[in-house]
């Protein structure tokens, strides 16, 4: 879709999710600056109706902006030109039956734009594609079952006819997949499962490289698994998507394998032999094809829910003295991954997080984590609880997305500070029935500042942190960073935060109408920048108030953490837009 190809490069617009094909999080705007950026100040809100988790953010496309709403997922066209007057509303009618299986609140990562239409993966599996003009239906697809406990809340992305959409359900022992569709006709044009045989998985051991080097061994996605376990192994694929147009390749992360219990999924008692391949792997795909060109696997065989699905953001660095196209990925483990983005060419690896503990580094030669077995719960074994791992299950970054800024090199990037105790136990796998098979509880980490999150500035070619901004809860909201030397960032107790990009100092914070897990945005209109962010406590971080799960209930075990957030912010669902006094 060329138009979609164009609308990224404009800043005037925010035309997806991520800002740009490269998932950067950047715009070249420049307005707002480090010196007057003290006087911005809102300037219009829209209440959506919904409460719960608001997370993605606006898009904007001339002069238009859409927002989704977490489940029922409302989709409102709002008209810049008249303070966000509503052009129209699309409301989907869904059973409510899915909320049950939504393992992390009811959210939805936002819609994509292409053309005359906009995309949005519904919670019941429905991906439906509107006229953008008016918000008619256009057409639908079916891509998965709530029934099975497969949902939908990833993000759509959109390169040239094709939409490609994810699933989520590892906790329910769903199969994950990327699909792709045709933006015309809504026809399934090809669909790539994250286990199992190759040809399911659309890997040519021959040609698709790992570490650089043909895989070789057939069917790993079958061999790293116990009999047929990897027909419920998980491997979603809920998080972001990105793209390179000159390589033509997609880049997308699978999730955690299926059960958190890891005798299951063990083969025998070597860990080796247990990768559960393809989960936790970073997938390159051609964007027409599916094939897979590369795979990385960041946490074979997974002992702590640590999904490997956050965003891949393109960039292209000087790493010892060469410029080189890479991939960079802030995983929930607690490592920063630099990748050649062509090859798949381990760079750099290091820790992001100083409270990781579950393994010392990551062996470049192979690119695996030297685990440490007193964190290891496949070590400790079953009905034994693992205490003091750091990061939780939560990880040290979960699915906000950082951003990345040419200007100066570096990534800035939400994370979090949390431990967890890990009890795994053994569960028996029926349909539509969570298939957790752990028990969790979370806590800040101890050897940290007291908070549960910091943000961060991220060196990815010398794997180092620049500077490092702690914060109270886990920062749960997208960055923003953009050419006027400023970047933003929201809080969970709803602070809308601009920071120096030099040294992360505060310049400027409001106090929204809730938490913040939404992303911050910026576009121009008539000319004049603004910036714009959903509030909307809620997610995995801030389930206790969107579930209304009180005290020290489990809730996948986030409760715990996070259980003084009520004391800052409560639930409401509510679009912020800033802006400079017109004099400035
Ligand atoms: O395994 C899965 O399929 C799956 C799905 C989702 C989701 O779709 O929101 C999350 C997770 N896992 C998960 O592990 C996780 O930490 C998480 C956080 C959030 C959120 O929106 O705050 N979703 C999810």
């Amino acid at each position: 879709n060329e138009d979609t190809l164009k609308n990224q490069k404009d800043p005037a617009n925010w035309a997806m999710q991520l800002g740009n094909y490269a998932g950067q999080r950047y715009s070249t705007l420049d307005q707002i600056t480090r010196d007057n950026v003290k006087n911005l100040r809102p300037v219009w809100q829209f209440s959506t109706g919904v409460l719960r988790g608001h997370e993605g953010g606006p898009v904007v496309v001339g002069d238009t902006m859409y927002i989704s709403t977490p489940f029922p997922n409302i989709v409102y066209a709002l008209d810049l030109n008249d303070n966000g007057r509503i052009k129209w509303k699309y409301e989907p009618k869904q059973d409510s039956a899915v909320i049950p299986v939504m393992c992390c609140d009811t959210v939805t990562r936002g819609v994509a734009v292409a053309g005359n239409k906009v995309f949005l993966g519904q919670a019941d599996n429905t991906l439906v594609a509107l006229d953008a003009q008016s918000g008619k239906m256009l057409w639908s697809a079916k891509n998965g079952d709530a029934s099975k406990g497969e949902t939908l809340t990833a993000a759509p992305l959109v390169v040239k006819d094709k939409v490609y959409v994810g699933i989520s359900g590892g906790e329910f022992g769903v199969r994950g997949h990327l699909t792709a569709y045709d933006i015309n006709s809504g026809k399934m044009v090809w669909r790539a499962y994250s286990t199992g045989p190759d040809k399911d998985v659309m890997i040519d051991p021959q040609k698709t490289l790992m570490m650089g080097k043909p895989i070789g061994e057939p069917d790993l996605g079958i061999k790293t698994w116990p009999a047929d376990q990897w027909k419920i192994g998980g491997g979603t694929t809920w998080g972001w998507y990105t793209y390179d147009p000159d390589l033509n390749l997609i880049y997308y992360g699978t999730g955690n394998p299926g059960t958190w219990n890891p005798a299951q999924r063990a083969v025998d008692k070597n860990r080796a032999k247990s990768d559960n391949k393809w989960s936790m792997t970073i997938f390159a795909r051609d964007a027409d094809t599916g094939q897979a060109k590369w795979v990385f696997q960041k946490t074979p065989f997974d002992e702590w829910d640590y999904d490997g699905v956050n965003e891949n953001i393109l960039a292209d660095i000087t790493i010892g003295g060469q410029q080189r196209k890479v991939l960079v990925n802030m995983d929930r483990n607690g490592f920063g991954y630099t990748l050649d983005r062509n090859t798949g060419e381990l760079l750099v690896a290091k820790k992001f997080d100083p409270t990781v503990n579950w393994a010392t580094e990551i062996d470049m030669a192979t690119g695996r984590p030297k685990v440490v077995d007193k964190y290891s719960t496949f070590a400790q074994g079953e009905d034994t609880n693992t205490t003091g791992v750091c990061p939780a299950a939560l990880g040290s970054k979960d699915q906000q997305p950082a951003s990345y800024s040419p200007d100066s090199g570096l990534l800035y990037v939400p994370t979090n500070h949390i431990c967890m105790d890990y009890e795994p136990f053994k569960v028996e796998y029926s349909a539509g029935q969570p298939y957790v098979g752990a028990t969790l509880s979370m806590y800040p980490a101890p050897n940290s500042h007291g908070g549960m999150g910091n943000f961060i500035a991220w060196d990815p070619a010398a794997g180092k942190i620049v500077w490092s901004k702690p914060e109270r809860f886990a920062v749960w909201s997208g960055a923003l960073t953009t050419k006027g030397g400023v970047g933003f960032y929201g809080t969970l107790e709803g602070y809308l935060k601009a920071f120096d990009l030099r040294d992360g100092k505060d310049l400027y914070n409001f106090k929204t109408s809730s938490g913040i897990i939404g992303n911050v945005n910026t576009y121009t209109h008539k000319g004049k920048q603004y910036v714009a962010v959903l509030s909307g406590v809620g997610g995995w971080a801030g389930i206790g108030l969107a579930a209304g799960l009180t005290g020290e209930q489990e809730g996948l075990g986030a409760v715990g953490a996070h259980k003084s957030l009520g004391e800052y912010t409560q639930l409401g669902g509510t679009l912020t837009v800033f802006a400079l006094p017109d004099n400035q």
